[in-house]
């Protein structure tokens, strides 16, 4: 029987900064070429891959962090490509920063520091100025007001338990909320049964969602008319949550108090009382490093193995490896797939040993493992007799 050699070495493109402890995963058989037009496997940050051409080798990309909105994730899914986040990995820094800049903003303490480094240069008057002129940055302590937390995923869940404990009430609004969550949130967060709810109770707003279809612009004219005069919103999670132009108007009336962003750009910056953040709700060395070492793990062991855990596109599958030749398909999931896969390596005279398939949505995962190894090599003509099934989107042989 002819044979044909599986590539060993795999390469590993980074399209933004990726921590050490992530780099450090890929050893022996990994080369890490950032310049690759056919890179194995990609990993990523807020880089934005929309318009990029993937090249035929590319089988995961990975997200270090939790937004995945800079991917083409449709197009990966019918090129069956799998793309990857770290769920939770960066949430402890986000849930810190949004704490810090609720307290810092509602004490004014962005502008009042702004203010008082303007006096450079007023000689011993410095302390005589800040005392007459301080009054203008009076502000409001969060103890006893209420926080509306939209989205209690890894970081709203953090975001409204720490703001209980801050003596804030605390409010929270997620028709999707998973289980594990809702273990995990003090029942004294109190559940809103309409956004509209916690728009009109909320003193700060904080929003913690991805952005969808669904929640683009789910901050606008309307929703604004309904929440408190002067409330704060703060807004870590991403641009398009807001409507830009609505919230302009809203900030000028004071109908908004204040937005905290962490997405500026050239019309927020010209904002009146918006706090513009250069996107450091993820950067700290903790997080950078949870981020990256979980994204290099989960893209090792999907490309050494196919097992396949925390996907945004396709089902988690994982099968015990057992170093047997592996079979891994990705496929419509329509009926009789894993038959037609089944007869087809039976076709071949090949002893099934295990095998696993998951669904997720329009599309499913099939990996089987093959009694027989054939020395490390592949039988001729498997891959492409799989691939010719109708339904199939890409094979492997591991
Ligand atoms: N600023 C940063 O550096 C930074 C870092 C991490 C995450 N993020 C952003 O924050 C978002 C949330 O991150 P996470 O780790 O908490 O994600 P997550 O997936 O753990 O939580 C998201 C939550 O939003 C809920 N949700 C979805 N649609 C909703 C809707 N219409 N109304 C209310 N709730 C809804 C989901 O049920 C889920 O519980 C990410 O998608 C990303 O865009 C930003
Ligand atoms: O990589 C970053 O610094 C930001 C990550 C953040 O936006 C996310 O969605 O996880």
């Amino acid at each position: 029987m002819s044979v044909i050699t599986l590539e060993k070495v795999k390469t590993i493109k980074t399209l933004n900064n990726i921590a050490e402890s992530g780099l450090n995963v890929f050893r022996d058989d990994y080369k890490i070429d950032n310049e690759s037009e056919n890179p194995d496997a990609i990993l990523v940050r807020s880089f934005n891959m929309h318009s990029l051409d993937f090249g035929h080798d590319l089988k995961a990309i990975a997200r270090a962090g939790a937004g995945v909105n800079n991917i083409p994730v449709d197009k990966c899914t019918e090129q069956g490509i799998v793309v990857f986040n770290t769920p939770g990995a960066n949430a402890n820094a986000v849930k810190e920063l949004v704490l810090t800049t609720l307290m810092a903003s509602s004490r004014n303490l962005f502008a009042g520091v702004q203010w008082a480094k303007s006096l450079e240069g007023e000689g011993d008057q410095v302390p005589k100025l800040v005392e007459s002129g301080k009054k203008q940055f009076v502000g409001k302590e969060i103890k006893g007001k209420t926080l509306g937390v939209i989205g209690l995923g890894a970081i709203g869940a953090l975001v409204a338990n720490d703001a209980l404990d801050l003596d804030m009430d605390v409010i929270g609004f997620d028709p999707f909320i998973s289980v594990d969550t809702a273990w995990n949130l003090s029942r004294n967060v109190k559940r809103a049964m309409s956004i509209e709810e916690l728009f009109a109770n909320s003193d700060y707003i904080t929003v913690h969602v991805p952005l969808t279809d669904d929640t683009k612009g789910m901050f606008n004219e309307v929703t604004f008319s309904i929440m408190k005069e002067g409330v704060q919103i703060l807004n870590f999670s991403r641009d398009g949550l807001v409507n830009e132009e609505d919230i302009a108007v809203a900030l000028e009336s004071g109908k908004v108090g204040k937005y905290i962003t962490d997405f500026p750009n050239e019309s927020v910056l010209k904002m009146k009382n918006a706090v513009p953040i250069p996107h450091l709700g993820a950067s700290t060395q903790e997080s950078e490093e949870n981020c990256a070492f979980m994204a290099a793990r989960q893209v090792k062991e999907f490309l050494e193995t196919g097992n396949i855990k925390n996907s945004v596109n396709f089902p988690n599958a994982s099968l015990p490896y057992t170093g047997k030749r592996r079979v891994a398909a990705f496929h419509k999931n329509v009926p009789n797939m894993v038959g037609q896969i089944t007869s087809a390596i039976s076709d071949y005279h090949l002893n099934i040993a295990d095998m696993v398939n998951r669904s997720r949505g329009d599309y499913a995962y099939t990996m089987i493992d093959i009694e027989d190894k054939v020395n490390g090599d592949v039988i001729p003509g498997l891959v492409d007799k799989i691939n010719h099934i109708e339904g199939i989107v890409t094979t492997r042989v591991i």
